[in-house]
């Protein structure tokens, strides 16, 4: 099977997405783009500040205006979006218009570990105690995978995968 123009990434917040989206975009010699850093460019200002600025609800209209400019991006590309965008009104839905989507699946485990290390600079975790980090990620990803799993394909992965492994199993799995 030939490889699609465009791959967008979804997933939980630290599942890897756009780590594992450029090495992916690399590899294949696509271009990359990250909704985040889409969002920060057209708001001149970072995630974190958007939603202290401005609150999650405008975030999350931004996101969904973002998507439509998705579909008009130069071919090839990957396309790692934020954590919550395919959870929002239809968003997910018109993802999978756009290109093959792909569910990076991080076991919990992994994804508690990276964002304790690196709370701060998360505005949905930050200034949580860990006992409160552990509940908050397992109710938001019981909310969250029933958008996840509307993806074309999933890829599990685990703590103990290097990101090339992970890039591997994804162009494995939609060449297969
Ligand atoms: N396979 C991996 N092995 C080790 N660390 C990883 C791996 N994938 C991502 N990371 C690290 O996990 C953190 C979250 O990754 P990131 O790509 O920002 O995730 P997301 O975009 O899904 O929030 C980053 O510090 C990144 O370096
Ligand atoms: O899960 C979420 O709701 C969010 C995830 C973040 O992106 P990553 O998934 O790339 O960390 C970013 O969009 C924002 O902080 C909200
Ligand atoms: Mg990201």
């Amino acid at each position: 099977m030939t490889l699609p123009k465009i791959i967008l990434l979804v997933g939980m917040p630290a599942s890897g997405k756009s780590t594992i989206g450029a090495a992916l975009a690399t590899r294949l010699g696509y271009r990359f783009t990250d909704t985040d850093i889409l969002i920060k460019k057209q708001e001149n200002k970072s995630v974190p500040a958007i939603f202290a600025q401005y609150g999650e609800p405008y975030f999350r209209e931004k996101e969904k205006q973002l998507i439509p400019q998705l579909a008009t991006l130069p071919n090839p590309t990957v396309i790692a979006t934020g954590g919550g965008l395919p959870c929002f009104w239809d968003n997910m839905e018109q993802l999978l218009q756009v290109g093959t989507v792909v569910f990076l699946d991080t076991e919990l485990r992994t994804l508690y570990q990276r964002l304790l290390a690196k709370q701060a600079a998360r505005p949905l975790v930050a200034g949580q105690s860990p006992e409160q980090l552990n509940r908050w990620l397992t109710e938001r990803y019981n909310l969250r995978v029933p958008f996840y799993q509307k993806a074309h394909f999933r890829i599990s992965v685990t703590d103990s995968e290097r990101v090339e492994e992970i890039v591997t199993k994804i162009t494995d799995t939609l060449t297969a």
